[in-house]
């Protein structure tokens, strides 16, 4: 199997946030999704191979999901050599609320990325107020990474504006690969 340059590295308890990392992986071109519950030893070899690592958990309690945050501490054994230096990261979060601190998980997985030496690849996707005519795009107003809802109607569904800004932060880390990768 040819190597992926792009691995999207994610967990989710309910399947919300495994939509948003379909819908990132979309227009990305050759891509790996590794669902790090149940992470194997292929797995880790094309994390180590890929320039560009995403990372996604859902906020539970204001931080990245505990099982992901095991992948981290995991991932961790690669600090001291500085494994993953200079690989381009980028992170998204699922959750209810419109805060419900998500900034919080995106702090903890960009500061991951800082302490691997990688360089990190925000949002620039700018929707309403700024530009009403882009309504849905970027809802929560996130540039550090994204930030996705799930409808609050325990359907198991994602709001699907949401899934339209994952597709254009997708094609963001796809040129962000290609040009620095
Ligand atoms: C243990 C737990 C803690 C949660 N904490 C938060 C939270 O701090 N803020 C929030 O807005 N939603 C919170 N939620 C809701 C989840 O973030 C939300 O349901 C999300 O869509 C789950 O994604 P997943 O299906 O990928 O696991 C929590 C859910 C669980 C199970």
């Amino acid at each position: 199997m040819t190597q992926a340059p792009i691995c999207i590295a994610y967990f989710s308890g309910f399947g919300h946030t495994t939509q948003i990392a379909k819908a990132l992986a979309t227009d990305m071109g050759q891509v790996r999704l590794v669902d790090v519950d149940g992470i194997t030893a292929e797995d880790w070899a094309a994390l180590d191979a890929a320039p560009t690592l995403v990372f996604g958990a859902p906020t539970y309690m204001g931080s990245t999901a505990a099982k992901f945050g095991l992948f981290l501490e995991e991932a961790a054994e690669r600090w001291m050599e500085q494994a993953w230096q200079d690989k381009l990261a980028a992170g998204f979060t699922v959750a209810t609320h419109p805060s419900g601190d998500k900034l919080a998980a995106l702090q903890r997985l960009s500061v991951f990325a800082a302490q691997m030496g990688m360089i990190w690849v925000g949002q620039t996707a700018i929707g309403a107020p700024v530009f009403p005519e882009r309504a849905g795009l970027n809802t929560d107003g996130s540039w550090l990474g994204l930030m996705a809802r799930d409808s609050g109607q325990d359907d198991g569904k994602v709001m699907s504006q949401d899934l339209e800004t994952a597709r254009i932060f997708g094609r963001r880390i796809r040129a962000a690969t290609e040009r620095w990768g």
